[in-house]
């Protein structure tokens, strides 16, 4: 059993392929091992995470899930634990392993009631084993019966730890939103984790997942999987790069930032977001970074920033440099666009740039039409943005993250990284990333902008464009989840931080 830390990549599997490693898993096995397996694999977390625990409560469900669950009370009824299981299942409709299962939860004496028989203390376990990758797909999803949702909201109310079996209960398996009608009113209260059963699932990751499954473990049944039925990689660190000793300021790539809407164009002045980016890119490892106010803007002299090199827009050799642009760009960006996008060789689009894109289709038709010349792009958006650039709403994005990533892929053939929680990277022929640091300190203003900038060094640096996204997307979360906790984590601040290794 492996906890799933952020320092090592791993493969991801969604429904079918898991559908698939079971089903030939299972036809290799004797009947029933692969739940008995994952009965004493969930057993044991049970009692690594209350090694205390005097009693169990286990809420089981009709399918395969409340069969693990009614394997686990067994075993942990016969180590001592005083366990309860509230089976939601029927017999006449039981699958068959799970009919075994509850016939050795049965023959264990195991007690069977509507609620815990002792009152739970925080010493105590609940284990949720009531839906896990059976549960109907996307919008095919019934609504749950609301004694189920009144018996979820009481596990996460217990003040026992939650061990989710699989996946959270009503948690969907490719996109980490909740089914409709699933979505808790409050967190659990105690600690929460939730044990995968033969392969981790894309949406313990993503979406609504990573707070629903809390700390996450696998068990891969004694199962070897086919890792080309990956649907989705967790990304873990890049090898630091190596510097040659015999290198120079002209080895590490030259960035440009094009953004920062100036204050006399509308009474907002957003040179703030180009100069965090261009600090970010800076501090991350580009050899030179330029920065190309709009507007004709300048910076005031107390910003202090002697390394960053200004430039006007027309000075720019657009065709030599990593141009990140969009940062605070307002309208005036839009005037900028077309010639960036037809000329810069390496382009990350970020934020504004987005926007006006998104608004305006000689831009879509432009955007497009890099990829045919073989010209790289990455785009950054926040899931609003990714909406408007595909049409739809922000909400239907978070339905289904991954899917909306590689939409994007497909309409402008270029990389995408799709901010937010786990936050997707994919691109064109590549199996989708989820990146796997990050924190809801991030979530404060200018981080955006730190982020496109160490992506612009990343890549100027001479990664390939999906390479220097899943890198740039690891390192910004990786700095937030080490920040110090009585540090407020402010943008500029990140900025400074994002040193390249
Ligand atoms: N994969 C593996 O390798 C292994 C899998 N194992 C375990 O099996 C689990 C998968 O089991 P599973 O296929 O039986 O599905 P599961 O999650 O128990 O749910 C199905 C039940 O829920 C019901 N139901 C669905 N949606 C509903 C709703 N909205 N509201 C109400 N009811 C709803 C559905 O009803 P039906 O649609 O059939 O009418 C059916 O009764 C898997 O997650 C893992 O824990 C391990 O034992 C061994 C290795
Ligand atoms: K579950």
């Amino acid at each position: 059993m492996l906890r799933i830390r952020p320092d090592s990549p791993h493969p991801l599997y969604d429904l079918a392929a898991t559908r698939a490693i079971e089903h030939s898993a299972a036809a290799s096995l004797p009947p029933h091992t692969l739940m008995q397996r994952a009965g004493l694999a969930t057993a044991r977390l049970a009692r690594a995470l209350a090694p205390h625990a005097r009693a169990a409560w286990i809420v089981c469900g009709p399918g395969n899930n409340g069969g693990d669950g009614l394997e686990a009370a067994a075993h942990l009824h016969r180590a001592g634990i005083r366990v309860t299981v509230t089976w939601l299942g029927s017999e006449g409709r039981l699958p068959p392993d799970a009919q075994h299962s509850l016939q050795r939860a049965r023959d264990a004496g195991v007690d069977f009631a509507d609620a815990p028989t002792i009152a739970l203390t925080a010493a105590d376990i609940c284990i949720d084993a009531l839906l896990g990758i059976g549960l109907a797909p996307g919008g095919a999803a019934r609504p749950p019966p609301p004694h189920w949702l009144a018996l979820l909201a009481q596990l996460r109310a217990a003040p026992a730890c939650l061990l989710c079996v699989d996946l959270p209960s009503g948690l969907q398996t490719d996109t980490g939103a909740w089914a409709a009608g699933f979505a808790p009113d409050a967190p659990a209260q105690a600690a929460c984790h939730t044990l995968a059963l033969l392969t981790l699932k894309p949406g313990l990751f993503t979406a609504q997942g990573r707070d629903a499954a809390g700390t996450v473990w696998l068990d891969t049944l004694d199962v070897l999987a086919d890792e080309s039925l990956a649907s989705a990689r967790l990304t873990g660190p890049s090898p630091a790069a190596q510097r040659a000793h015999a290198s120079h300021k002209g080895s590490y790539g030259d960035v440009a930032v094009v953004g920062g809407e100036g204050l006399a164009r509308r009474g907002m002045g957003m040179e703030g977001a180009a100069l965090l980016a261009a600090s970010a890119a800076l501090h991350a490892g580009a050899g030179r970074v330029l920065l190309a106010l709009l507007d004709d803007g300048a910076l005031p002299a107390a910003v202090g920033a002697p390394e960053l090199m200004q430039r006007r827009f027309e000075a720019l050799d657009l065709e030599a440099l990593t141009v990140v642009c969009g940062c605070g760009g307002g309208e005036s960006v839009a005037e900028v666009l077309p010639a960036v996008l037809a000329r810069a060789a390496r382009l990350v689009l970020d934020a504004d740039a987005l926007n006006a894109i998104a608004s305006d289709a000689a831009l879509q038709t432009a955007l497009a039409e890099r990829a045919t010349r073989r010209w790289g792009t990455i785009l950054t958006p926040h899931p609003l943005e990714a909406a408007r650039l595909l049409g739809c709403s922000a909400q239907a994005v978070q339905a289904d993250r991954l899917a909306a990533a590689q939409r994007l892929v497909q309409r402008f053939g270029c990389v995408c990284v799709l901010k937010g929680s786990g936050s997707v990277v994919a691109g064109p022929g590549r199996v989708p990333a989820i990146n796997p640091t990050g924190n809801a300190r991030l979530a404060t203003a200018g981080t955006g902008d730190v982020l496109a900038g160490m992506l612009g060094a990343h890549w100027a640096a001479g990664k390939e464009s999906f390479a220097a996204a899943c890198s740039a997307v690891y390192q910004h979360g990786r700095l937030a989840d080490r920040w110090s906790e009585g540090q407020a984590l402010v943008a500029s601040a990140l900025a400074k931080a994002s040193n390249f290794d």
